[in-house]
């Protein structure tokens, strides 16, 4: 069964067909991403809405203000309210329950994103699951990961990285999977997991592989979709990967450089991978800009089922 998935009709016009050469064709998520933001602005001036998005941020953690800031430009540039909160270091787990719950009692705010990592003194999962579920636009919360693995996924907030994986392997293969073996390097609740149920449910036949897993490259090269988030700067190889697979990179790694300088790197080493690959993501400009796309359309969609039920 081919199931309707996680992004409305008006985005499926985007999917372009696979390329026919052998040239890996790059999938290009900055570009991607730019057309779902404009799509999302027209949708939000169409439907009169104005969804509201709160970020909360705790600490100073430099990479965590810029991405940050980053979330709250796109989201003035789809039109919607967006706030941000900067919370001290020291913020105590009520302090921060407080905001939270003030956030889901507020009816200009659909949205409400805690950034993380948080601080020691609190506890990261607890703050989650405080989150109204239909405010929940990382899809953290436990209904939301309920909603996902049971296959609920039209009532479900997807969490934005999987939901932007997916997007790009639509481009390349199309929605259904059936018949593809998908290999997930990773088993974080935020990536890994989410990503194996959805490409399930999407017909892939799935297999995660982890730090635990013998052989790994033996089974990754069994792989007609690769999708690596684990953290380990150019960790696929050649050996990894079958000619013609899809290979995408959700690795966001800051490395030195040869001559000192700091630079961005993914798990996927893309110069060798590349000439094998039917199509693969770059790092920077592939999987981290559809992030950030996709938490805008969760937005719209979170303010939609907001407003259809209040009024
Ligand atoms: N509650 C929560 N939700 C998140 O979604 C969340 C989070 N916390 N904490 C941190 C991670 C990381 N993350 C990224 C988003 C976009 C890029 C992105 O746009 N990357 C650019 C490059 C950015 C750069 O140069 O550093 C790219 O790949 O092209 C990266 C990383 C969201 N996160
Ligand atoms: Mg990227």
């Amino acid at each position: 069964m081919a199931v309707k998935l996680h992004l409305d009709t008006e985005f499926c016009s985007m999917t372009i067909a696979p390329s026919s050469s052998d040239k890996p064709r790059i999938l290009d998520g900055k570009r991607t991403a730019n057309a779902i933001t404009a799509e999302v602005r027209e949708a939000v001036e169409r439907e009169g809405l104005t969804p509201g998005l709160a970020v909360v941020l705790v600490g100073d953690d430099p990479a965590s203000q810029v991405y940050v800031r980053n979330k709250g430009r796109r989201a003035k540039a789809c039109g919607f309210l967006s706030r941000q909160y900067d919370l001290p270091a020291t913020t105590t787990q009520a302090e921060l329950l407080a905001l939270v719950e003030s956030l889901n009692g507020d009816s200009k705010i659909h949205g409400i994103l805690v950034q993380l990592p948080l601080p020691a003194q609190i506890d990261a999962d607890c703050v989650i699951q405080a989150i109204a579920p239909d405010k929940d636009v990382d899809g953290f919360h436990y209904v939301n990961v309920g909603r996902l693995v049971t296959g609920a996924i039209g009532a479900a907030l997807l969490p934005c990285t999987p939901k932007g994986v997916m997007h790009l392997i639509e481009q390349a293969l199309g929605p259904d999977l059936s018949g593809k073996r998908a290999v997930v390097i990773g088993r974080s609740n935020i990536v890994g997991k989410p990503m194996a149920s959805l490409l399930l449910a999407h017909n892939a036949t799935v297999t995660v592989i982890h730090s635990r897993t013998p052989s790994p490259a033996e089974i990754c090269r069994q792989a007609d979709i690769v999708v690596a988030a684990v953290g380990v700067p150019g960790l696929v190889t050649a050996e990894w990967v079958k000619p013609g697979a899809v290979v995408i990179d959700v690795g966001i790694n800051r490395v030195e450089d040869d001559d000192g300088s700091a630079q961005l790197v993914g798990d996927v080493d893309f110069e060798v991978v590349a000439p094998l690959a039917s199509a693969i993501t770059p790092v920077p400009g592939g999987v981290g800009p559809m992030t950030i796309a996709m938490l805008m359309h969760n937005t719209l969609q979170a303010a939609r089922r907001q407003v259809a039920v209040s009024t």
